[in-house]
């Protein structure tokens, strides 16, 4: 086990936070925002952050205006479970099955290394959803355990509704009941059997992440606390149902607008400067967050429908999906497009030029452009993604899902022109509008929902 070590700068911190990672997608950049902000509030507290070294050499690099320099927070890294010289038979999820068979018992030691390095115990448990195991290591410890779920309380209520859902649909044949709405748990509307996560009801219930979450929906309710990044002005109805279900939940997001993160000046901020010379509201940002992997055939078409269409465009694709985009196309473009691998995608979205999103639905993404009032586009791939975007078209009519559920040359013309010409566009923007609103206010001083959440988890970590 690798362990880069921060000290605490005061050595006197009373309390030690522990913070358990999922090292995958963006599951680790947020709740280490959220320990940063934590660790600002509470400078005599020590944070221990345990988390893959690959996981943690990414987000830890990224440093940020405005942020502390890590002084109470300990970086410490875990083993990702791939045993030495390894050969990857290329099955899906296989790094995420080996890192969860190996996470349990690599927790553990490393808690006993940095308790034993440090000379403190530690007397709060912080983990990601994912990791329910941690409830048992809280509990072994008789400390708390707190939860941070990072999607929206939507698909936490759905999970937590698992085998209510099961019982009521049916495992059996439920492929033929996928139109059916969802009448039975309390507060949710307008959601159907085949807008829920694969791995609750419809796809493959024996895969890692369908048992991963079907028994964290189990054990959630022994937590001293759950958080969410989202608001809860959002959905006032679900966040009262999670609170009776789960003892004790509060959001407090959006996570960007709340720890101020504002990402720093680098290469791809000539995106900026073009978007600068643009018109306000004429460009389309596209960018499908860091796991998806649309098909050639849809990049095709996608790109094709950008090329022809209205809008500008500013795409962040990464080098190996770029490579399916038609020789020549980047070239051709400039002027009306860029296409970067990686873009600071809350500035893009914060900047007036940009008029609409193409997104996958990934609930930092739908957050974000609901923060910055932009509408969106959206083609929904896995886990969560359906059901986001059937939140974003059914329920708070913020934005369209791409006809047939796949990027098309004619999907997308049609959904940009819908977005941005139509008056369903309209509607969109009035209510994102409201929205965007209603997110800035929860995190404005003194009195926002978020940030009065905020203070109830920083009391909460940090008691002893
Ligand atoms: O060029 C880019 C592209 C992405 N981002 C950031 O990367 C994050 C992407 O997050 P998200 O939209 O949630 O997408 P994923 O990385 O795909 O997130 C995974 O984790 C989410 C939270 O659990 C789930 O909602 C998604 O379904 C799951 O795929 C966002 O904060 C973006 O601002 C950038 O800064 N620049």
């Amino acid at each position: 086990m690798a362990m880069t070590t921060t000290t605490p700068s005061d050595g006197s911190a009373a309390s030690h936070v522990a913070f358990f990672a999922f090292p995958f997608s963006t599951h680790a950049a947020p709740l280490l925002h959220i320990t940063r902000h934590l660790a600002a509030s509470a400078p005599t507290t020590l944070f221990s952050f345990f988390n893959t070294t690959k996981s943690s050499s990414s987000i830890f690099s990224v440093s940020r205006e405005g942020e502390t320099n890590d002084t109470n927070i300990r970086r410490c890294d875990v083993w990702d479970g791939v045993p030495e010289g390894y050969v990857f038979k290329g099955k899906p999820q296989e790094d995420i099955e080996l890192f969860m068979t190996s996470a349990p018992e690599a927790f553990r030691k490393a808690v006993a290394v940095t308790e034993a390095e440090t000379g403190r115990r530690v007397s709060c448990m912080v983990s990601d959803g994912f990791l329910w195991f941690v409830g048992q290591m809280a509990e072994e410890a008789a400390v708390p355990w707190v939860v941070f779920w990072t999607s929206g309380e939507h698909s936490l209520y759905i999970h937590i509704n698992t085998d209510l859902i099961r019982e009521r649909i049916g495992i059996e044949g439920a492929d033929s009941r996928r139109n059916q709405v969802l009448t039975f748990i309390p507060g949710i509307s307008n959601i159907r059997v085949q807008d829920l996560p694969d791995g609750v009801i419809l796809g493959n219930l024996e895969s890692i992440f369908s048992k991963m979450l079907h028994q964290m929906g189990r054990v959630l309710h022994r937590a001293d606390l759950v958080f969410t990044n989202s608001f809860q002005e959002l959905d006032p109805v679900v966040t009262v149902e999670l609170n009776s279900k789960l003892g004790r939940f509060i959001s407090v997001g959006p996570v960007n607008l709340l720890t101020q993160q504002k990402q720093l000046k680098d290469s791809s901020d000539s995106c900026l400067r073009w978007l600068d010379e643009q018109e306000t509201g004429s460009v389309a940002y596209v960018g499908f967050g860091s796991v998806v992997r649309p098909s050639k055939d849809e990049i095709i078409a996608l790109g094709e429908a950008l090329e022809e269409s209205r809008v500008k465009f500013l795409w962040s694709l990464r080098e190996d999906l770029k490579a399916f985009l038609p020789e020549g196309y980047v070239e051709r473009n400039k002027g009306k497009g860029m296409v970067l691998p990686w873009v600071p995608q809350v500035k893009v979205l914060e900047h007036r030029a940009v008029g609409v999103s193409i997104i996958h639905f990934g609930w930092n993404s739908v957050l974000e452009c609901m923060a910055a009032q932009v509408p969106m586009i959206g083609r929904p791939f896995l886990g969560d993604q359906k059901l986001n975007g059937q939140l974003v078209e059914a329920v708070w009519e913020i934005g369209v899902q791409v006809e047939g559920g796949v990027f098309t040359r004619d999907g997308v013309r049609k959904c940009l022109e819908l977005v941005l010409h139509g008056d369903k566009g309209k509607k969109f923007k009035k209510n994102i509008v409201r929205l965007g609103k209603l997110a800035q206010e929860a995190v404005r001083p003194p009195k926002g929902s978020s940030l009065v959440n905020f203070t109830t988890l920083l009391e909460i970590v940090t008691k002893r």
